[in-house]
């Protein structure tokens, strides 16, 4: 279904409910610039990581796109866990990893409220970036320390520059972006305003600091185009 939420004037702060949930994956191919690209890359850099048998958590996995892509490119047996507290996202979800065959275990929970044990691979995509500052340090320790020794974490965020001028450069390309996927100014204008306070972003450095913060070895960009990153931590 293509996105027209944001066509009609907005009564709420953005949220992952039933409306964005029955249209979602539409809205991330035509928000997100590269999105299949960055999928791609998240995949074949767990797949240099993962054994048979290795746990494998995606936190705020939306419709389970990425576990399901995740499952159809590996040959070895993974236990797959995806999280979120969107029922909507959820029941996408199951219904996906129904259709493709693919067995994933839905967990409808907070972010903060539960362990992600024995966890080979950690991957988090767009989500962080809806935890607030603190919480989000605490979570990103919390996904450290949950991961075996040689686990990685690899997420991706939206983010912004820490020069004032290169960010509304930033900005203006990314809403080009949006407008050749055809979205209107409106659309756009009104999204943002949903958005505002709700998705907050880091710059580059602020995201690698947390980690690093949090106890991780390494972590480098593995993909970037503007205001969209995606990162690789390793824990050693
Ligand atoms: C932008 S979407 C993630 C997209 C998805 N990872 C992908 O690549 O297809 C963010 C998701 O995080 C979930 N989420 C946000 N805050 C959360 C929290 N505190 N606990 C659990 N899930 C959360 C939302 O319900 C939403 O499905
Ligand atoms: O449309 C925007 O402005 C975005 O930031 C895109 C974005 C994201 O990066 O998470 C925002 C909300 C939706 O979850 C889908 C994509």
């Amino acid at each position: 279904m293509t996105d027209k939420v944001f066509e009609k004037s907005i009564t709420k702060q953005f949220e992952f409910d039933e409306e964005v949930a029955s249209v979602f994956d539409d809205m991330l191919n035509r928000s997100v610039p590269f999105y299949k690209e960055m999928q791609r890359l998240t995949i074949n850099f767990a797949l240099n990581y993962l054994e048979n048998n290795d746990r494998v958590y995606d936190l705020g996995c939306s419709t389970a796109s990425t576990l399901i892509e995740l499952s159809k490119h590996s040959s070895k047996k993974l236990n797959l866990i995806g999280i979120d507290n969107s029922p909507a996202m959820l029941a996408r979800a199951a219904n996906k990893c129904k259709a493709f065959g693919v067995e994933v275990k839905l967990l409808n929970e907070d972010l903060h409220n539960i362990e992600y044990p024995e966890a080979k691979l950690i991957i988090s995509n767009y989500t962080l970036q809806f935890i607030r500052p603190l919480q989000r340090e605490k979570l990103v320790k919390k996904i450290y320390d949950n991961l075996k020794p040689g686990g990685v974490f690899i997420f991706s965020e939206k983010v912004i520059s820490s020069d004032k001028v290169l960010g509304k450069q930033y900005i203006d390309e990314y809403y080009e972006f949006k407008k050749t996927q055809g979205y209107s100014e409106y659309e756009i204008a009104q999204k943002r305003e949903a958005l505002e306070n709700v998705l907050i972003p880091y710059t580059d450095e602020e995201n690698k600091k947390m980690i690093l913060d949090a106890g991780f070895d390494h972590c480098e960009t593995l993909f970037k185009w503007v205001n969209f990153a995606t990162f690789i931590a390793i824990k050693k």
